[in-house]
């Protein structure tokens, strides 16, 4: 198979498919504040990062892209919300392919599931918000609903809301139900803003990953919320995370979960080898740096190239590549192979780097 747009990537490998990520991009037409924790957050550039995202996917001709989730923020005026959406899906919709999006807890702060799943060309008969896609034959592309169980989004007496309401109940007794306060260790990640994969979603995954391993087909697990505790904070992680990865590693196929929603990105490698990478927000990235980034798949690996914070998009003098090596065996530790690159000025985007250790 040819590489998208006909460039040999710099390791000397075709890759069988390239494809752009983002994550987090929480516009609001509203001026620049703060997260709860001081980190400085910049609504109304973040759509600027989207459009320069999509320039720079449509010039690399990416065959899609996936949307890690939160387009639009919360302190989003409500009465603007659903033109806030459309604007955010317009520049999307200037790439020059499909883009596959997910949830995120700021979508759903906007506007309930019924209204915002058509807006984000997501066709489901139950309002729920996974699915998956097979682009070529050798991979297969699982999203997750990470908000199926969950107190935001669902009408106010819908089961799920109330079984939300009542596991956030037994977990956490502050009556504030975003605050950790009190919390321990990976309690802390049992707050209102997070959510968990429902039953019948976990026995979903489990048949698409025993089709996935009969078509002996290696899979990308993405989620809004992060699975691995070691590439995330606490805070934001999905409710049920270990249940999820429990079905994952019961098989062989899934290779790399990529997650947003734990702003400032993390990578790990699980104790089964499976690669996290959670993606770094686009919101939080100071004007005229970026956050997004694309992925080549080879049949052994998977390389990502980001365009990462304090980088001025002109001259990409920095890319933030990691190689993740995708044969199963022997287990890398988290950081081995994740490595931060100097460009000079000149230089565009750059090679993959062998691993020490190859699996
Ligand atoms: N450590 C934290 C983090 C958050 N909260 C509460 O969650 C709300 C949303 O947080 P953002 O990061 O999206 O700004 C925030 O307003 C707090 O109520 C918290 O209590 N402790
Ligand atoms: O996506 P937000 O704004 O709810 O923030 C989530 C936090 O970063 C989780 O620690």
């Amino acid at each position: 198979m040819n590489y998208s747009n006909g460039l040999v990537n710099a390791r000397g490998k075709q890759p069988l498919l390239s494809f752009g990520v983002i994550s987090d991009v929480q516009y609001a037409d509203i001026p620049d504040g703060r997260s709860f924790l001081g980190i400085p957050r910049y609504y109304r550039h973040s759509l600027l990062v989207l459009q320069r995202a999509v320039e720079k996917w449509n010039e690399q001709k990416l065959k899609f892209v996936i949307n890690f989730g939160d387009i639009v923020d919360g302190f989003c005026p409500k009465d603007q919300s659903l033109t806030a959406t459309k604007k955010v899906m317009d520049e999307f919709n200037l790439f020059d392919g499909p883009v596959y999006h997910m949830i995120g807890n700021h979508c759903l702060y906007n506007l309930p599931r019924e209204n915002l799943l058509p807006l984000l060309n997501i066709h489901s008969s139950n309002n729920l918000a996974y699915y998956d896609f097979s682009p070529i034959p050798e991979y297969r592309f699982i999203i997750l609903d990470g908000y199926d169980i969950s107190a935001i989004g669902w009408p106010k007496d819908h089961p799920n809301t109330l079984k939300a309401l009542h596991f956030l109940e037994e977990r956490n007794p502050n009556s504030d139900k975003n605050s950790p306060n009190g919390l321990v260790g990976l309690e802390r990640r049992f707050l209102m803003f997070n959510g968990a994969v429902g039953k019948e979603q976990l026995e979903w995954l489990d048949r698409v990953l025993q089709d996935a391993t009969k078509l002996n087909q290696k899979v990308v697990l993405c989620c809004h919320l992060p699975l691995d505790p070691n590439a995330s904070s606490t805070e934001a992680l999905l409710w049920n995370y270990d249940e999820v990865m429990d079905v994952v590693h019961r098989y062989n196929c899934v290779k790399v979960c990529l997650s947003g929603h734990a702003h400032k990105g993390g990578y790990s490698i699980d104790s089964y080898g499976v690669h996290h990478r959670v993606l770094e927000a686009a919101l939080e990235c100071p004007p005229s740096t970026n956050a997004f980034g694309y992925i080549d798949l080879f049949h052994d690996s998977l390389l990502l190239s980001v365009t990462s914070y304090g980088v001025n998009f002109s001259s990409l003098q920095q890319t933030l590549i990691v190689t993740a090596s995708l044969e199963p065996g022997q287990v890398l530790k988290a950081g081995e192979d994740q490595i931060t690159l100097t460009w000079s000025l000149n230089t565009t985007f750059a090679a993959g780097i062998d691993l020490p250790t190859k699996l």
